[in-house]
Formats: structure tokens, sequence, C-alpha cells
């Protein structure tokens, strides 16, 4: 769940919680990525291709310093070194290095200096060694068996071999990078289905995706359609001198459909679509992002135009003073430049169009902002009841569906289901009509779906009865105290049958799509919250550990209620936990945030009052919501009001679920 209580159900669950509800994780295998796997083999002669120009870069440099230093030889007396006479050295040479007044370092093992021959041509051969002269030299070679050569052969040893060994660390180096480099790839290749670093176009008509297949954007589509044209009919935007859209970033919850519109951009304008997500470009090496951002924007380039799409923008492109960073920080600031650099650096006239896609829009570094940048941001939300209607209809075509499938009908249970949640609930259901055998997709299979997305799935265990009782009774607390708070969301479901990790489930949902929550309706979630603890405490006397879920709800809830929603008198109206930044890093006082963990407590031991004194006025509606539980384990919604004698405020209800 994340940190706001906007999900769609309000499922309370006893026992040990999963901390994630199933209906997010394993949602999407349909989602098709934009590369077709092992396409990897295409690219080598392009990648070598990549690094002629470091070899070249690199060759040019250790010539350039040869050369130099072999110049420099030439004025200055630069140490040569005879370390031993071959037979190819040339007497005359011996001597002219002499005549330069260079000096000869090491040993002449074949001419020893003969003491007192020394000639005032010749500077000394070494400070404390005798010099001697030319001939003396010659013949001193010639006796020793040396051939003098009429080819100067001398013997370079010292300048090269110095700078051999002042290059070597470099080489080095220079070396185990591109063995790390390469090995990355391989890895990356071999792990990831062999598309993670290297992004093909999609061939547009292969996998063309239309605005027909996204539903319910209509307040986006007249941006969109802008994009498009452009792509379209560049040359109509160019004669006029219109600044060409560059970047447009998508903003929005996770699964609302932002790849999908990226893509259905690309497909209406039928250029190739580029994409990428930002966190495959951080690796453990700094360099490697940017240069896989300068491939992927060079091959959009080539294509143009074209539409390069990343995802989750936001890990590299957090602002530098926020709390969250991921990655190596040099790594993700310099492939963050290296995108900002591509988007400077191409003029509209290229046709390639930058979308981005991230869930927050609030931590963005602004320079990614800037005119210029993604200068246009559009604002994806999740589908409202209409919306959700029209993704349905998206998702239900080749789906053979039973005549008593009403989508109007489901749509107006789903509240609070992004598309991909609603995708993945029409896959669900077709899944559970093919277990049964049937020929066509009905309501039920449709409940059952919901009910395994909201719930998680039934878990086959025997509870000893003991336990089963303690659970009807925490399962009765929650839904007693959500039908019993006025404005609370009707209670659509109760089962003590284990389901994912919990032991038993109370399900609410919202009668219609809310947007905003004010306090007494937060209040009453944290009541019923600790609606099931409160059961047992009341009952038995003693609390388990099954509350343990239902406690991180409400004071997650009590928490921001008090630090974020300015709704305690005693913080006042000022925001202490901004969502996903370090407090302390903004500077909240200490004293600040131990008042909020006080009004958290405050909150908390006050619905938990409640509770208990709404749950001991009400002790006969429990019993009896107890009593139906224990013999029919799952209660629907008509019967769990009707058990507690409690008028019914909805009349909407997927009623597919039989009950035993
Ligand atoms: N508006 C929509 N119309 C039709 N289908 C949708 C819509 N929104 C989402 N879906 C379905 O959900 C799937 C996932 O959506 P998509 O990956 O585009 O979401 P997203 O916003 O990019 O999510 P995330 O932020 O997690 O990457 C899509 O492939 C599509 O099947
Ligand atoms: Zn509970």
């Amino acid at each position: 769940m994340d940190d706001r209580p906007t999900r769609p159900s309000g499922a309370t669950r006893r026992g040990r919680p999963s901390p994630q509800p199933e209906t997010r994780a394993p949602e999407r295998p349909w989602r098709t990525e934009g590369v077709p796997p092992g396409q990897d083999d295409g690219d080598r002669p392009s990648r070598l291709r990549r690094l002629r120009p470091l070899a070249v870069a690199l060759l040019a440099y250790v010539l350039l310093f040869g050369l130099v230093t072999w110049q420099d030889q030439g004025d200055a007396p630069v140490p040569v070194s005879y370390t031993e006479f071959s037979d190819q050295v040339d007497a005359r040479n011996v001597a002219e290095v002499f005549a330069r007044g260079s000096t000869i370092q090491g040993e002449l093992r074949a001419a020893r200096p003969v003491p007192g021959s020394s000639g005032e041509n010749y500077k000394q051969f070494a400070t404390e060694r005798p010099t001697f002269a030319e001939d003396d030299l010659l013949t001193r070679l010639e006796d020793a068996g040396a051939t003098v050569s009429a080819e100067p052969v001398v013997e370079q040893r010292g300048a090269l071999w110095n700078l051999l060994i002042s290059f070597a660390p470099i080489l080095l180096l220079v070396a185990f990078y591109w063995w790390l480099f390469r090995r990355q790839r391989q890895l990356g290749a071999g792990l990831f289905g062999g598309g993670s670093s290297r992004r093909k176009p999609v061939d547009p008509e292969s996998v063309r995706v239309t605005f027909d297949d996204v539903a319910g954007i209509d307040e986006v589509e007249a941006e969109i359609s802008e994009v498009v044209d452009f792509l379209r009919n560049p040359d109509k935007y160019r004669r006029l001198g219109a600044r060409a859209p560059k970047g447009v970033l998508l903003a929005g919850p996770p699964g609302t459909g932002k790849t999908l519109l990226a893509r259905a951009t690309a497909g209406e304008a039928g250029v190739p679509f580029f994409s990428a997500s930002a966190s495959e470009f951080i690796e453990l090496i700094v360099g490697v992002g940017a240069q896989r951002v300068r491939e992927l924007f060079a091959e959009a380039r080539k294509v143009a135009p074209a539409i390069v799409f990343i995802d989750e923008i936001d890990t590299i492109g957090r602002s530098r003073g926020s709390a969250v960073a991921t990655g190596g920080h040099d790594e993700r600031e310099q492939t963050l430049n290296q995108i900002l650099t591509e988007m400077d650096g191409f003029s509209g006239a290229e046709g390639v169009i930058v979308m981005a896609a991230t869930n927050r829009p609030d931590v963005l570094d602004p320079a990614l902002l800037r005119p210029g940048r993604f200068d246009r941001t559009i604002t994806v939300n999740p589908p409202d009841l209409d919306g959700r209607y029209a993704i349905l209809q998206v998702h239900v075509r080749g789906v053979p569906l039973a005549d008593d499938v009403d989508l109007h009908q489901v749509a107006a249970v789903t509240p609070g289901m992004t598309g991909a949640d609603l995708a993945n609930l029409v896959n669900q259901a077709a899944i559970g009509a093919a277990r049964r055998g049937a020929d066509t997709v009905s309501a039920r299979d449709f409940g059952e779906a919901l009910e395994r997305i909201q719930l998680g799935a039934e878990r086959d265990v025997v509870i000893p009865p003991e336990e089963r009782r303690r659970t009807a009774y925490h399962e009765a607390g929650h839904a007693l105290l959500g039908m019993l708070q006025p404005g609370a969301d009707p209670v659509r479901k109760v089962t003590i049958i284990p389901r994912g990790r919990a032991l038993g489930v109370t399900l609410s949902t919202p009668e219609a799509d809310r947007y905003g929550y004010d306090e007494r309706y937060l209040r009453g979630r944290i009541t019923g919250a600790l609606g099931g603890m409160a059961a047992e405490e009341e009952v038995f006397g003693v609390v388990t550990t099954g509350a343990e879920n239902d406690l991180e709800n409400s004071t997650r809830i009590a928490r921001a209620m008090a630090g974020r929603w300015g709704m305690s008198q005693r913080v006042g109206p000022v925001s202490v936990l901004p969502q996903d930044a370090d407090p302390r890093l903004a500077g909240v006082s200490d004293a600040l945030l131990d008042t909020v963990d006080e009004e958290v407590r405050r909150i908390s031991e006050e619905c938990y009052a409640e509770a208990r004194r709404l749950l001991r006025e009400n002790r006969d509606r429990l019993e009896a919501i107890v009593e139906r539980l224990l013999e029919h384990e799952t209660l629907e919604e008509p019967e769990i009001y009707a058990a507690a004698g409690i008028p019914r405020p909805s009349g909407r209800h997927l009623g597919a679920t039989v009950p035993a």
C-alpha cells in the first residue's frame, strides 16, 4: 500500500499481514516491452565501432607523447643508457653523444675506461669515472669484438622505457574499465533477456498501439494530439517558426497507462518508439549510464522523427537536495546531465520527442522542467467511473462475455482501481472461466477475480476452533465499527477463510470515487482498523499478534493526519512530514517531531477508546455477526448489515460470490 489511504479497498486483515496486498505485484504479465529479446548479436559490429574512437584517441595520445619526448632529446642532454654493447652499436654515435655532452649512464662493459687518457673534447663519462678519447673507445670496442656499423643504432631504451612505465597504470586502468564495461553488458544481456541496455525501435507497424487502446484519456488527448501532429507534419510547424515540443512529462500514479499513452503516441504518429527505464541507466560504474543515454538518442536521431520514452525518470531526475536518491550519486548526476545535454543539443528540426514518465513529479530536479526540456507536463489520473467503464471495454475486446456481465456494474465497484488493475481484473476473470472450463466469462468470474485481487487467494489450512473463534470476533469487530460509523465506507465482505497471509479479512470500499478525506472519515478509518484488536480485548481480555497489520495502517493514517494534513491543533497547520522527504533535512525541529509522535499516540488512543466503547454498547450485534460468520465463514454486504440489524447504505454490489 502506498502511504495515502487512497487505495481502492479498505481491507483489514487479521494475521500476519501481507504488507503489499496481492493486488499489485505480479499483475502485468501482458506488459510488453519495447524490445524483442535476443537481438543483441546484431549489435556487435556497432559496439566495436563505438569503441574505435576510444582506441584512436589512445593511440594518438601515445604517439604524441612519444614524439614530444623524442623531440626533447634533440636539444637537452638526455641520459642515454648503454647497458651493454651489442654488436650493432655504432661507435660514431657513441661519440656524438659524448660530443653533445650527454651523459652515458650504465656500464661500458666492453670498453673499460683507460686511466689517464682524457681528451678535451669529450665530457665526462660519469663524474667519478675517468674519461677517454673517441679513438680509444673505438679501438676498445673493436677489440671487444663489436662491429662498427654504418647505420646509427642508438638504443633509446631509456626514454621509451620510462614512457611505457609512466603509461602503464593508465593503460591498465583503461583495459580494466573496458573489461568491466563489456562484462556489464554481457551480464545485462544475459540476465534481462538481451535488451536491458540497448533499445531498438519497435517496428511501428508490428506493435501498433493507438489511442483506441487507451481509454479514459479525454482530458489529455488534446495535448497528446499536438505532439502527434507535430511528428506527422513537422514542416507545418517549422515553416511558422514554431518551437517544437521537445519533452513531455507524463505524471501520474503507477498503472495509469503512462507507458501505454507514450506508445500510443508513437503508434498514432507512425514513428519508431524507443523506450528505456531510467533505473536501467544507473549502473555501478560511473559513465555507463551517460553512455547508454548517448546511444539511445543517437539511434533515435538516425531514424527521426521518433519518440524516446524514459520511464521512472525520477530515479535519476531527483533534485539534488532530495533525501532519497538511488544509485551512485555521480552516476545519477552524469546520466541526468547527459539527458539534459541531449535535449539541449537537438533542435526541434530533428523531430525527436522525449516522453518521460514519473509518479513523483514533485521530487524532480527543476532543471528538467525548464523550457526546452520537459516543459509540458501531462497529468494522468486514475480513471473515474466512466473512465473505468471505457478501460474495461478496451480490455474485454476478444474476451467472450456471458450475458450476465454488466461492465457498468464492474466499473461501479472498482473505485480507485487503475487501468492496470482493471486489465488484471479482466485477465483474472478470464483465467477463472478457463479453469472452470467455461466458454464465456461470467459475472461470477468477475466477482471471484475481484475478490481474489482485493482479499488475496484463499488458503487451504486447518485453523483450530479456538483460533477460528478469535478471528471471527476480530473480523466482526472491524465490520461492526465500519457499519456503525457515519460516513465510513460500506462493509462489502467479511471472511474468516484464510486468504493470502491473513487469517480473515474485512473489506470495505467507498461508494463512489473519493478525492479527499475529512478528519472524521479518517478517524473512522483508524477506529475501524483498531476494531479487530478492540474486539479481541473486549471479549477475551488479551491482545494477539493478529493486529499487526491493523496497527500499521492506523498509525500511518494518524501520522499523516498530524504531520501532513494539519489535523492536529498542537502541531498546527504545518507540514512536518512532507511526503517522501526527510523532515530533519527539511529543517524540522526535534521538538516538533516529538509533538507529532505525541499526537499520533493521542489520536490512536482516542480512536481505540471509541472502538472499545462502541463494541461494548453493541455487544449483541457483535455476537450476532460472529455467530453468522462461524456458520457461513464468508458474509456478503447484505448479510452483514442484516445480521447487525443496521440499514444498508448502498445498493450497489457485485453479488457474484455465493457464500457456502
Ligand atoms: N487508460 C488505459 N486504457 C487502457 N488500458 C490501460 C490504461 N491504463 C492502463 N492500462 C493497462 O495497464 C497496463 C499498464 O499500464 P502502463 O504500464 O502504461 O502504466 P504506467 O502508468 O506506465 O505504470 P507504471 O508507472 O507502473 O509504469 C497497460 O498495458 C494497459 O493494459
Ligand atoms: Zn484486523
